[in-house]
């Protein structure tokens, strides 16, 4: 038997939230075991952001070309060769892995091991019979696509974003099921790719945007042919000669849609299954792993970040707690998870990005004052790229400061770099308005944006005496 590994920190899962860890804190020169039990670079890499963002350069592609006429340039129909799209789709994915490899994690002082860990005891973990017994523990081990308990479904074939990407033929219709980011924007880059699209949502598409801002993406999906069924309970599901079909309920009554291939993404389940997390002494429920605001399980050794968390399902909030939880492990500093300030972009087109509190969600705190809106058509360089649907939506609370912010438009996830500062500092209207932004760019549309406030008092009585009066002054 192996000898007990007794590192400082025990880091399991190698996705987003695990690598981060384990890089921070080996640069730190400490010792770090991590184990994993599949891939490297867990979802985002391998079944999650890179693939679908490749998928989606690949349908951007030929909407360009199909959008050339409108520069003056002609060119024929786009030609797509749907399993060269899929080689791509792996290139990129393979482009990237190497950054998050064993030989690369090897190379900065991790030790690594390629296993199934299990918590045994509250300080203990086994690994394949290693045993590791580690000051600190933290499970960054993610989760998995739900599948939900429909009549029908698990006898029938049906892919997940688990499968999608080494599927190297084209649907010729492609049923989703969940009209959440998952489920557009895979929809909207098969469409773009020859396949016909239906996506059937139970509730609303999009549900956790800002409806004004989500939608400009909802007409824009149906522009492009994709069908939206929206209020469509799906209530069975069959497997049939043809392929798969299924039964929506909507207010309508019942209704059959024959697909060819069938996607199922209706939200994530975390991966506590055979974690042992009962025998560490572990909280969790349905929605993940119990956490304090420092992100500390209920077993006082033990830390958890990213999907398994039970909190916002993204690659830079995994990130952003990795680097949280570190501060309390290696220097003993205390920390608080801040959620106010989280942006998020769904990566369609157009791509729609959220910081913050919505208009509705400040309205529900109390915390609403004020909301600025300047729409992309009066932006000089939209106008030039002809990209000119979407707006920047400002959301302010008390003194003028930006509590949240919204981006629907061309490159709206870039200029939620910039929003982003802007909520995460507290900062107020007016350092939006006193940035210079130069001409031109899309980022102007939040500077004209924050402008709008300043509006009414320029068509004040008294203000506009005052510079009658010193004028007058010479
Ligand atoms: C299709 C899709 C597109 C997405 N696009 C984006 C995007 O554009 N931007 C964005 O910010 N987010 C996106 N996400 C979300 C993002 O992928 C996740 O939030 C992120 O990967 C979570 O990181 P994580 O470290 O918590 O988990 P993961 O990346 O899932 O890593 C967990 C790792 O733990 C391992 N593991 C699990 N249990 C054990 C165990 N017991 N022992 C050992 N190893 C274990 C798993 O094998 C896995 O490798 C997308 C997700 C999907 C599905
Ligand atoms: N661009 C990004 O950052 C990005 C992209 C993809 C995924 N993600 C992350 O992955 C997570 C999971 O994404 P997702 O889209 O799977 O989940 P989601 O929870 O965001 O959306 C799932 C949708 O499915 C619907 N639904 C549930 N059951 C249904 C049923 N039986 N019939 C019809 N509709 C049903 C829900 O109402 C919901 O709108 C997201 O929350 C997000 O955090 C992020």
């Amino acid at each position: 038997m192996a000898p007990i590994l007794k590192p400082d920190i025990c880091v399991i899962g190698a996705g987003s939230g695990g690598l981060t860890t384990a890089a921070a804190a080996a640069a730190f020169g400490v010792k770090v075991v991590l184990v994993e039990r599949g891939k490297m670079g867990g979802d985002c890499l391998n079944y999650g952001c890179v693939p679908s963002k490749a998928l989606i350069a690949a349908g951007k592609h030929v909407a360009a070309i199909r959008e050339a006429k409108r520069f003056g340039i002609s060119v024929g129909e786009p030609q797509v060769d749907f399993s060269a799209v899929k080689d791509h789709v792996r290139g990129v994915i393979d482009a990237i892995a190497p950054n998050d490899s064993v030989e690369r994690f090897e190379s900065l002082g991790v030790t690594v091991v390629k296993s199934h860990a299990e918590f045994v005891d509250e300080k203990t973990v086994s690994a394949a019979g290693q045993i590791v017994q580690a000051r600190r523990y933290v499970i960054a081990a993610g989760s998995s696509p739900f599948v939900p308990p429909i009549d029908g479904l698990k006898e029938t074939p049906f892919f997940t974003n688990e499968t999608i990407f080494d599927l190297r033929e084209r649907p010729d219709h492609l049923v989703v099921i969940g009209g959440g980011p998952i489920g557009l924007e895979l929809a909207q880059a098969h469409r773009r790719l020859g396949s016909k699209v239906t996506v059937v949502e139970a509730g609303t598409f999009l549900g956790r945007d800002d409806p004004e801002l989500a939608a400009v993406v909802l007409d824009r999906l149906r522009e492009e042919g994709v069908s939206l069924r929206k209020g469509a309970k799906v209530v069975a599901v069959r497997k049939g000669e043809a392929g798969p079909s299924i039964t929506i309920e909507t207010g309508g009554g019942r209704e059959e849609i024959a697909a060819s291939h069938l996607l199922v993404a209706v939200g994530r389940a975390p991966n506590v299954e055979g974690l042992g997390l009962k025998a560490a002494s572990i909280d969790y429920d349905a929605k993940g792993i119990k956490v304090r605001p420092d992100l500390r399980t209920t077993n006082r050794r033990v830390y958890a970040v990213g999907d398994i968390a039970g909190g916002p399902q993204f690659t830079h909030v995994a990130n952003y707690q990795a680097g949280l939880v570190l501060r309390p492990i290696l220097f003993r500093l205390p920390v608080k998870e801040r959620r106010d300030h989280l942006p998020h972009v769904t990566f369609t087109d157009p791509e729609l990005g959220q910081i913050g509190a919505t208009e509705a969600e400040a309205k529900a705190s109390g915390a609403l004052k004020d909301v600025l809106r300047w729409p992309y058509a009066e932006n000089d360089r939209a106008q030039a790229e002809r990209h000119t649907d979407g707006l920047v939506k400002l959301v302010l609370g008390k003194g003028g400061r930006i509590i949240g912010a919204g981006v629907v438009g061309l490159a709206a996830g870039e200029m939620t770099n910039m929003l982003s500062l802007a909520v995460g500092k507290n900062m107020a209207v007016s350092d939006l308005r006193d940035f210079i932004s130069p001409y031109p760019t899309l980022s102007e549309i939040g500077k004209r944006a924050a402008t709008v406030y300043y509006r009414p008092y320029t068509e004040k009585a008294f203000v506009r005496r005052a510079v009658r009066l010193l004028a007058r002054l010479g």
